[in-house]
């Protein structure tokens, strides 16, 4: 079998004598796009804020392909191909589209301090960004202040930012929140497409997007995962409609 692309084993997080999370053990596949659901609360941003180095984990491990994380800074993980977006957008509004881009992807090839290097690399950073640009489907906006772009759009942006760096494992909090459900679609469309050939990783609410994007689902519920499976067998779970799915499907009608 090989290598999963993340694996946490015994993973545990206190803030002060709270426990938020409680002994979580997943393995995602490489290639694989999973979705983790739960009720609010659960410690799903945690579990997000400790894979991407964000907060130190209390005990337990973390691997990226296999190599431990144990003490990395989240731009050392970043750089070792993971890479997430927020729920809170996270882009720079006076900054042009391309510019947006175009800096993500200076930054992830660390060159943030070397001008010199950074002239010498010009051409080809223009033609990333240019390609992350058509990828995204916001080439006609390229010079446009990123403050101006459609919520949606900037949503957009934000997913370009996201997979810049290359990285082969990509990490997306909400990223359908606060959207209709054309702008919905719309996402999932790109997030489809965008994600394709690498690693997703996924916090959402919406069940619709959930059920339509994941290979398989992980449910949290107060810092514990109570099942990972196949879309169709977490459906039918009477653990999880008990726990949550209930609950959350009925919110969609
Ligand atoms: N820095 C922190 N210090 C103390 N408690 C925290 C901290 N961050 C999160 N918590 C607590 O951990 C619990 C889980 O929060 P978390 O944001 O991870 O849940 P969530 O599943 O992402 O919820 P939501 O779906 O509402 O975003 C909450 O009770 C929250 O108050």
């Amino acid at each position: 079998m090989s290598v999963p692309a993340l694996q946490l084993d015994g993973l545990r997080k206190s803030f002060g004598k709270t426990e938020i999370i409680r002994g979580v053990d997943l393995s995602i596949g490489k290639g694989e796009r999973h979705a983790i659901i739960g009720p609010n609360g659960a410690g799903k941003s945690t579990l997000f804020n400790l894979i991407t180095g964000r907060f130190p984990k209390s005990s337990g491990s973390i691997r990226l392909h296999g190599h431990d994380l144990e003490g990395m800074a989240p731009f050392e993980i970043n750089r070792r191909g993971l890479s997430r977006s927020f729920q809170i957008t996270n882009i720079f509004p006076r900054m042009t589209v391309f510019e947006n881009v175009r800096c993500s992807l200076l930054w992830s090839q660390g060159y943030k301090y070397s001008f010199w290097n950074m002239v010498s690399r010009q051409r080809a950073l223009t033609e990333g960004a240019e390609a992350i640009l058509e990828q995204i489907n916001l080439t006609a906006r390229r010079d446009l202040p990123a403050g101006v772009l459609s919520y949606a759009e900037q949503r957009a942006l934000e997913i370009g930012i996201t997979i810049a760096g290359g990285a082969d494992v990509i990490m997306l909090d909400e990223p359908t929140a606060g959207m209709s459900h054309s702008e919905t679609d719309y996402i999932v469309d790109l997030i489809r497409k965008v994600t394709e050939n690498k690693t997703l990783i996924m916090v959402e609410h919406d069940m619709g997007v959930v059920f339509g994007l994941a290979d398989r689902i992980s449910v949290l519920v107060y810092g514990e995962i109570i099942a990972t499976d196949t879309p169709e067998l977490v459906r039918g779970n009477a653990r999880v409609q008990e726990a949550y799915l209930g609950a959350a499907l009925e919110a969609e009608h």
